[in-house]
């Protein structure tokens, strides 16, 4: 071959082998699978099912357990039959995102846990698709989230320190990958096996802007844990940038020491009023005995964005007082023992995890087109398959 042809081959192969583009062999191959060939291609229909039966899929998996729940889908914790590991497999349901034009969530969280490679990330092993769902293949957390944490134990101020560095270390690795998470609440707080903390739900992450900015209209985020900033994002395109996560940091932080929120009503109306008038809503229960350095922390991050700590990098949260102790530093907090160690007696522990009642809606399905049918086109390029990659030079020799 000549060397002209030769070398545009090779270019072509090494984009059919990087698992970052847009013609890399996973890519290729949904969109064979998401092509709905009629019954006349009876050779070609019968190729493309068998190419899903080779491909990952969900018969490769035992179900355990159900162990989230969210608006699109549900988290179970499977064990991949061939290799007996266990995961957490988040499952997506196409139909709803369908039905909603604002439903490109799943790439942003598709690219953080695949590429973070990052301890403080719940990391995607692989990530697949059929004709109903999307599944997102990740590490099981068997420490549960911090939710159920505060609900068993009165966190001392010493404990708070330790989550608070380590929540303060994961959203700055987000930052760093040019997202803002815009969610950041304890739910989304995960323990492993040790104890230590990783980032979990990423379905409201955005990219920043050159400028450092997202623009963004709709106000996503969990009422009691959104900034001012997201909040008046609502409706009108309102520009804020990483700083509304630590806000979130400083809700985390009251929540912890005080065992409630810091804006908490009993309406939606209600918490959204006391966070717009954060300057005089914001105040400390007499009862609870709580450090200076901890309220001094608190006010830091409760407060108009113009004046929030963090908005000049994180070396500013990194020194101050609240985090001066005598047993964990930013630079060892990973290698040191978490305040609470999991006790598990398998690793498909899952005491850590409240019981689900799936909740039985009718599964609804979207009525095949006669014509073409470019449902799937949307999802084309979802599907991951991390280590063995395709393609790669020893799976091709092995082959040989
Ligand atoms: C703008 N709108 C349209 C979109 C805005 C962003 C968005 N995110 C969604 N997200 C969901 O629909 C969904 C589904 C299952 C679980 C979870 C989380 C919330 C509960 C637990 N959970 C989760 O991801 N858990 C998790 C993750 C990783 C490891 C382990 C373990 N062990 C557990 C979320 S739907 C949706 C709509």
């Amino acid at each position: 071959m000549d060397v002209e042809r030769r070398r545009r081959a090779n270019t072509l192969e090494r984009e059919m082998r990087d698992p970052t583009s847009i013609c890399n062999v996973d890519c290729l191959l949904d969109t064979v699978s998401a092509l709905r060939l009629r019954p006349r291609h009876a050779q070609a229909a019968e190729k493309q099912q068998r190419i899903n039966q080779l491909r990952m899929n969900v018969e490769d998996f035992d179900f355990i357990k159900l162990i989230g729940a969210g608006a699109f889908g549900e988290v179970q914790l499977v064990r991949h039959k061939s290799s007996s590991q266990v995961y957490a497999m988040k499952r997506l349901s196409k139909f709803e995102m369908m039905k909603r034009p604002d439903s490109a969530f799943f790439w942003e969280e598709r690219h953080i846990m695949a590429h973070a490679n990052s301890e403080w990330i719940v990391q995607l092993h692989f990530a697949f698709q059929d004709s109903k769902y999307l599944y997102m293949v990740m590490d099981f957390m068997p420490g549960g989230d911090i939710v159920s944490l505060m609900g068993d134990y009165d966190i001392p101020e010493k404990w708070a320190i330790f989550y608070t560095m380590e929540v303060v270390l994961a959203l700055d690795t987000i930052h760093n990958m040019g997202f803002v998470h815009r969610d950041v609440k304890p739910d989304n707080m995960l323990l492993d096996n040790y104890g230590h903390l990783k980032l979990a739900d990423f379905g409201t992450c955005m990219r920043m802007g050159a400028n450092g900015q997202v623009v963004s209209s709709n106000a996503v985020g969990t009422p009691d844990y959104i900034s001012p900033e997201v909040l008046q994002s609502q409706g009108v395109d309102n520009e804020y940038g990483r700083e509304c996560d630590w806000w979130s940091v400083g809700i985390f932080l009251y929540e912890m020491l005080f065992g409630e929120t810091p804006f908490y009503a009993d309406s939606l109306v209600g918490t959204y009023g006391k966070i717009m008038d954060h300057k005089n809503s914001l105040s400390f229960p007499q009862e609870v005995e709580i450090s200076e350095q901890a309220k001094a922390l608190i006010r830091a991050f409760l407060t108009d964005r113009t004046q929030r700590l963090g908005r000049y990098g994180i070396d500013d949260i990194k020194a101050h007082p609240f985090f001066r102790n005598d047993t964990w530093s930013f630079d060892n907090i990973r290698e040191s023992v978490p305040p609470v160690v999991p006790e598990l007696t398998s690793d498909d522990d899952t005491r850590n995890f409240e019981d689900i009642e799936r909740d039985e809606k009718p599964e609804e399905v979207f009525p095949v087109p006669k014509g073409f049918d470019g449902n799937h086109l949307p999802f084309i390029g979802f599907t991951y398959t991390g280590d063995y990659q395709l393609l790669s030079s020893d799976t091709v020799d092995a082959e040989a």
